[in-house]
């Protein structure tokens, strides 16, 4: 599955000119959006949200929602409601002892409930597609499962069926929703922060991009920006304790005996707060990510989409959607904090390390 996964993102653009230019335009209807607001006070989770969702979205489904379409509005719930109480108490438990609070009301019951509506409007979605499918005319991910399915070949069959189509359609919609909204969420918060680290970017932004269209390959002569960006994902470190593993075999690491079946976290936390590579790992820090001449410089233990065979499938869409849609906000707007509002940057209670809601007001700059 991560093979078919990998290329066929990969077909439908991710890295590509197509990919790119779907994200610019989804980037004018979020500016759009966000002038709407006049520099009053909103709240950015809904549009940002709905921004980034239309691109995954648009590989999987091959098209785009409006940020008040109704359908686009339930799925985001399910899934951000999902993200809020898998933090509970109750959901932790339930992890540990699940035959014990199986029959039980709770939290647990409401997460279940929330992927089955899930699960449904997948499942309507690809019933109404098959209708409609051309084997020469492959519209989107789901087609090209759907295309496999039909092939029939024998070694196909153990892995191209209905609940894998499901659970890939899901999984791939959280996880390139949440993720990269979570990082631009801090990043509007962290430049509403560090007014004067926003203003750089600003600076970098004016005399490269101009008022043109931010494009991918301006990213190479913006040194400062590409290291704002890199600070905001080593300092937001949305997944704290990265995706949990097992072990398929006894392994023996470092001296540390593990058994076959051991779930494993591995802790991204550790490993992007750690002294030993960042010179003030508990602060906002893009010199980070700079030389003394003021040059982009990469760091070995910058590895928010983890590292190994099974690390992000999405990373190369990930950072193109935080590159355009971190360029073209700033390029229009000045985030600020509303008169007398307090920045906080604890964290919310959630299963991401996400900032808690706040209210920003976007200045429009040209
Ligand atoms: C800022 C954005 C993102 C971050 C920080 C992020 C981070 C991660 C992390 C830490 C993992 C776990 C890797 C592991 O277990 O070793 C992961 C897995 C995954 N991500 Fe992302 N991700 C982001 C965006 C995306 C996007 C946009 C997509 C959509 C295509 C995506 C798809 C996936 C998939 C499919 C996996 C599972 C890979 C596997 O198990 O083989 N991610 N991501």
């Amino acid at each position: 599955m991560r093979r078919f996964t990998l290329s066929t993102l990969r077909d439908y653009g991710m890295g590509k000119k197509a990919i790119e230019d779907k994200i610019s335009e989804e980037a004018e209807y979020l500016v759009k959006a966000m002038k709407s607001y006049g520099g009053k006070p909103f709240d950015n989770l809904t549009i940002l949200n709905a921004a980034v969702a239309n691109i995954i979205i648009s590989i999987l489904l091959g098209h785009r929602f409006n940020y008040d379409d109704p359908t686009i509005l339930r799925l985001m719930g399910l899934i951000n409601e999902n993200i809020r109480l898998m933090a509970s108490r109750v959901i932790r438990l339930y992890n540990v002892i699940p035959t014990l609070l199986d029959l039980l009301p709770g939290p647990h019951q409401k997460v279940f409930e929330n992927m089955r509506q899930m699960q449904n409007f997948i499942r309507a979605t690809f019933t109404k597609q098959k209708k409609t499918l051309d084997v020469n005319d492959q519209r989107n991910l789901i087609d090209v499962f759907l295309v496999k399915q039909q092939e029939g070949k024998t070694e196909f069959s153990q892995y191209f069926h209905n609940d894998n189509l499901i659970a890939l359609v899901n999984d791939l919609f959280i996880a390139g929703m949440e993720t990269t909204t979570t990082t631009l969420r801090w990043a509007v918060l962290l430049m509403m922060k560090y007014p004067e680290i926003q203003k750089k970017v600003q600076n970098e932004i004016d005399n490269i991009i101009g008022t043109a269209q931010p494009q991918a390959e301006h990213r190479k002569k913006m040194p400062y920006t590409d290291a704002v960006i890199h600070e905001i994902q080593r300092f937001g470190d949305i997944a704290p304790s990265g995706v949990p593993h097992e072990t398929v075999q006894d392994v023996t690491f470092r001296g540390y005996f593990i058994p076959k079946g051991t779930a494993v976290f591995p802790l991204m936390y550790s490993v992007l707060n750690d002294e030993a590579y960042f010179k003030k790992p508990f602060e906002f820090y893009p010199e980070h990510f700079l030389d003394a001449e003021g040059n982009f410089k990469t760091n070995e233990a910058f590895i928010p989409f983890s590292i190994g065979k099974r690390s992000c499938a999405g990373e190369t869409l990930a950072k193109m959607e935080l590159f355009l849609f971190f360029t073209s906000l700033l390029q229009n707007f000045t985030f600020q904090a509303p008169p007398g509002a307090v920045i906080d940057l604890e964290p919310a209670r959630s299963a991401t390390h996400a900032p808690k809601p706040y209210q920003v007001c976007a200045i429009p700059r040209i």
